[in-house]
C-alpha cells in the first residue's frame, strides 16, 4: 500500500516480512514469556481495562537467554525480523543517514473474559508516536512524549483474533479515519512518527493480537544498547 491508498504522508505497508511458522514462534514465545505490563512500566492494562498487555522487552529476552530459559534462536529471531524493518524503512525512506533502534517490544493485546463484545472504545486510542497529542492542531513536543523517536513500525504475527484494526486518522477522536490495516503475520506497517500520522488500534474484541512494536532515531543518545547487548550474549551462546 503507498502514501496515496494510505492517504496520507510518510507511511508505507509492506508484507512478506517473517513466515508463517516464524510468526508461530515468536507468537508462542510471547506466550510463554510475556509479562503482564513488561514495557508499560509495569501496567497490565495501559490504555482499556477491556485488555490486558503483555510484553518481552529486548532487555529481558537477553536475560531469559543468558539464564537457558528462552532458546536463543527466538532471541535472534526477533533481532533479524526487526533488522530486515529496520532496511525496508532506510530504504522507503531514502534514508541516507544513521538511523538507530531505539525500542524493540515483542507485544500481545489480549481481549478480557468479562470484556463486552460489542465495545466501542479503542484498544490504543489514537495519538502519535513523539509528541503528547492536545487536540486536532496541537502535539506538544515534550515529556512524557518520546520526543527523539522519527520513525515507528509495527510487524504484526498473527489474525487469529477479532478487532484489533489499526488505524491513520486526521482527528483526535477518530471521526476522520483515513486508512485501515487489518494485522496479519508477516505485514508491516511503517510511518514517520509525527503528528502527521496520527494513528490507533480499535479493541481487540476476542483473543489475542501480537506484534513487535519498533521505533528508531536518528539521535546516537537515543541508540537502544539493550540490542547491542542481545547481540553479544547471542554470540556468547554459540
Ligand atoms: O500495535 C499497533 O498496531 C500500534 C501500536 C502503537 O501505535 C504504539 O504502541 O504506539
Ligand atoms: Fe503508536
Amino acid at each position: 500500500m503507498t502514501e496515496k491508498q494510505l492517504q496520507g504522508p510518510n507511511r508505507f505497508v509492506s508484507e512478506g516480512l517473517a513466515t508463517s511458522s516464524e510468526c508461530q514462534t515468536l507468537v508462542n514465545t510471547a506466550k510463554m514469556f510475556a509479562l503482564s505490563g513488561d514495557g508499560y512500566h509495569g501496567y497490565q492494562s495501559p490504555f482499556t481495562v477491556f485488555e490486558k498487555f503483555r510484553g518481552i522487552t529486548l532487555s529481558r529476552a537477553t536475560a531469559l537467554v543468558y539464564f537457558n530459559l528462552l532458546e536463543p534462536q527466538y532471541l535472534r529471531l526477533l533481532l533479524q525480523i526487526s533488522d530486515l524493518g529496520k532496511t525496508k524503512i532506510e530504504e522507503f525512506f531514502k534514508i541516507k543517514k544513521p538511523l538507530f533502534f531505539t525500542y524493540t517490544h515483542l507485544v500481545c493485546r489480549s481481549a478480557q473474559q468479562h470484556a463486552p463484545i460489542n465495545r466501542t472504545d479503542y484498544s490504543h486510542m489514537i495519538h502519535a508516536d513523539n509528541c503528547n497529542l492536545i487536540s486536532d492542531t496541537v502535539c506538544e513536543k515534550q515529556p512524557p512524549a518520546y520526543t527523539y523517536r522519527d520513525y515507528s513500525a509495527i510487524i504484526y504475527l498473527n489474525d487469529d483474533f477479532e478487532g484489533g484494526e489499526f488505524v491513520f486518522a486526521g482527528d483526535t477522536n477518530g471521526e476522520k479515519i483515513q486508512s485501515v490495516i487489518n494485522p496479519k503475520c508477516g505485514r508491516m506497517v511503517a510511518f514517520s512518527s509525527g503528528p502527521e500520522n496520527l494513528h490507533g488500534v480499535r479493541a481487540v474484541k476476542k483473543g489475542s493480537r501480537c506484534a513487535i512494536a519498533l521505533w528508531f532515531t536518528f539521535d546516537p543518545k537515543h541508540s537502544e544498547t539493550d540490542r547491542d547487548e542481545a547481540w553479544e550474549v547471542l554470540g556468547k551462546m554459540k
